[in-house]
């Protein structure tokens, strides 16, 4: 693959633009906000010069809900050979494009299984779907020119190719993914109106309970309303273990032996069934995880900060893996820790130095 477009330079667009750039893939980025397009361009990820003519490959990487939409008008377009998307849900959006009068032969959906629980170009990052499962649905129609484009995006990404059928694939999230998100946001919930006395006891367990429970609303909103039935069933299942579960320590409480004993038993069930479902998690497959260097730079609170770092960094050849931000309390500045490959960071830091920055260390 020599050149693509990827509309939506989001956390997802962006990470695959960053990887599809890393490799050689003329990028080609376009979003209807053009602080995100540009954002992402500045990190590395691609041109904000529309293509000459049509590209390889059409990455669509919106929100659920209008995914079929853009596919069908960039269709329209003509803009590309073959166009994928990336969303979290399959049989939907196949149905949709079609009676949105798409072609469905020039479309596969796609879903890599990788993810973060922030949003946006700066939560992006080149290997984000490095040994992760990349669901592919090809149909009957679908051509094969356009099934090799989303074998060889996911070889581009590092990323392990899944073939499945769509509606499978929407059961399956259901399980994987969509109900995990719900529990996770119900048991944050009950930390919200709690005494600061507890949560100020917080430790790690509840941390990996929880992270995901910070995801953005409106995108789930999206992807739940887009897969209601099987997410609803596997929830019924997780509600009736969760019946047994609070009768199982009611009994634990009973003056009555034989009671507790039965108590005890119900919750030993639910902990040996957690760990043998735990057990069944499959590990990060294929590459090892990427270690890069941190350069930390201070920056003042002013509009466009970010966007002229992100440039200078470009500017010396240097590809921003990811990035945080820390704001530092009280004050108008804050402090910038660009990750970047181990053998990139002197030369950032030189060029950033070169160019006024105040680089730490
Ligand atoms: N976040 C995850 O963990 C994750 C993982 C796998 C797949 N997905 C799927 O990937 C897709 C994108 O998710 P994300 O997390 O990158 O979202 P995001 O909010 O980070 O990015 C979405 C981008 O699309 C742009 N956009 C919205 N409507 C548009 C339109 N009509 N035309 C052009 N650009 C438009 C937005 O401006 C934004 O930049 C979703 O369909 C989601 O289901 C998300
Ligand atoms: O790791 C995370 O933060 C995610 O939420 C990623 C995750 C997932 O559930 O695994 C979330 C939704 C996507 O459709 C794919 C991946």
């Amino acid at each position: 693959m020599r050149t693509a477009l990827v509309i939506g330079c989001g956390l997802i667009g962006t990470s695959v633009a960053l990887a599809l750039s890393a490799r050689g893939v003329r990028v080609h980025l376009e979003d209807r906000d053009p602080d995100q397009r540009r954002t992402a361009a500045a990190l590395g990820a691609g041109t904000e010069e529309a293509p000459d003519g049509p590209v390889e490959l059409a990455l669509v990487a919106v929100p659920p809900t209008v995914l079929a939409a853009t596919v069908a008008e960039s269709q329209r377009r003509g803009v590309a050979r073959g166009y994928l998307d990336v969303g979290s849900v399959k049989a939907g959006p196949a149905r949709e494009l079609v009676a949105l009068g798409g072609d469905p032969r020039g479309y596969l959906g796609t879903h890599p299984m990788a993810g973060r629980e922030r949003s946006g170009p700066l939560a992006a990052s080149a290997d984000l779907f490095e040994g992760r499962p990349w669901v592919l649905t090809p149909t009957a129609d679908t051509e094969t020119e356009v099934l090799n484009l989303g074998l060889e995006l996911a070889a581009l990404c590092r990323a392990v190719p899944v073939l499945m059928d769509a509606a499978a694939h929407d059961r399956a999230v259901a399980l994987v993914s969509h109900t995990p998100q719900l529990v996770s946001s119900l048991v944050a919930a009950r930390l919200a109106p709690a005494d600061e006395a507890a949560v100020r006891l917080c430790g790690q367990g509840i941390r990996d309970v929880t992270r995901i429970a910070a995801s953005d609303p409106r995108m789930w909103i999206e992807i739940l309303s887009a897969n209601p039935g099987p997410v609803a069933d596997v929830l019924a299942e997780v509600a009736a273990d969760l019946e047994r579960t609070v009768g199982a320590l009611r009994a634990l409480e009973s003056a009555d032996e034989a009671k507790r004993a039965d108590g005890a038993a119900g919750i030993e069930a639910v902990l040996r069934r957690g760990n043998a479902g735990r057990a069944r998690v499959p590990g990060k497959h294929g590459a090892a995880p990427a270690s890069y260097e941190t350069v930390v730079v201070s920056i003042s609170d002013r509009p466009g900060e970010l966007a002229r770092i992100f440039a200078d960094a470009g500017r010396a050849g240097v590809n921003v893996e990811d990035v945080r931000i820390e704001h530092a309390t009280g004050q108008r500045s804050g402090l910038v820790q660009l990750m970047v490959e181990p053998a990139a960071a002197p030369v950032l830091a030189a060029a950033l130095r070169e160019r006024g920055w105040g680089v730490r260390g």
